[in-house]
């Protein structure tokens, strides 16, 4: 990776952080991926720190609040947020999202939409230029329970997926990714998504779906690292 892109997701971070970050936060969501260990080590710079619960959205990010000295809840214990941060796999022009690259979409989601505010902070390489699918081409990440995978592959492809893979741990694990939920996870690839809401809504609707990385309608702004060292906030 290279230190420009580093550097970007740093900025993204930092400066979401910086401009977002609630005086009298009470409960603080905190997500998954690359980036967000950026959030999460400016969050743990905040003077106030002790003052606030963080909640987290799988296994690395519960880590990342421990290393970064900040209080860890569950959100059984706090399913009212006043403010969640997170990274991204691609953002469209209405802000809509895929996530999901790290496999961590559904307690990912769930947090988001427990949240006043959801903020997402990416390098400059996750702006589509319009549609979902343009730059993200490995697939909408899909998690399904595990019996159910071969089922929902079928009936993705009948729904004009173009591919539809099954995510494994590659070196790392011979077979399946298995989620934090204990779930497999789809990726399947629908090309340009010109209408996220209603794919989404069709890919949910399938028996054996838990959720879909298609975050629609949900982020408040988006904080862009540029290579340039800049950053770029893009609100509704
Ligand atoms: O959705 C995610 C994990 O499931 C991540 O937020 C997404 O993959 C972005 O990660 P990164 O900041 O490493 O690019």
């Amino acid at each position: 990776m290279s230190n420009l892109i580093e550097q970007a997701k740093k900025t993204a971070a930092y400066t979401a952080v910086d401009e977002n970050f609630p005086a009298h936060a009470k409960v603080v969501g905190i997500g998954s991926g690359s980036t967000v260990v950026y959030v999460a080590e400016r969050i743990g710079q905040l003077a106030n720190k002790a003052e606030f619960v963080c909640i987290p959205t799988g296994f690395q990010s519960k880590n990342l609040i421990i290393d970064n000295g900040l209080n860890l809840g569950t959100i059984e214990q706090y399913p009212e947020l006043d403010i969640a941060f997170d990274g991204a796999d691609e953002v469209d022009t209405l802000l809509n999202l895929i996530k999901g690259g790290g496999a961590c979409l559904f307690q990912e989601k769930l947090v988001a939409v427990a949240s006043k505010k959801f903020i997402a902070v990416a390098d400059f390489r996750k702006k589509s230029p319009q549609y979902l699918g343009t730059n993200w081409t490995q697939g909408v990440p899909i998690e399904v329970v595990p019996c159910a995978w071969v089922k929902v592959s079928a009936d993705l492809k009948r729904m004009g997926a173009e591919t539809v893979t099954l995510r494994e741990g590659g070196k790392a694990k011979a077979g399946p990714v298995v989620t934090d939920n204990n779930n497999f996870l789809l990726d399947a690839h629908f090309g340009e998504i010109k209408n996220v809401s209603a794919l989404h809504s069709e890919i949910k609707a399938l028996v054996g779906v838990v959720e879909t990385g298609l975050f629609v309608n949900m982020t408040d702004k988006v904080y862009y690292g540029n290579e340039d060292g800049s950053f770029e906030c893009v609100q509704k």
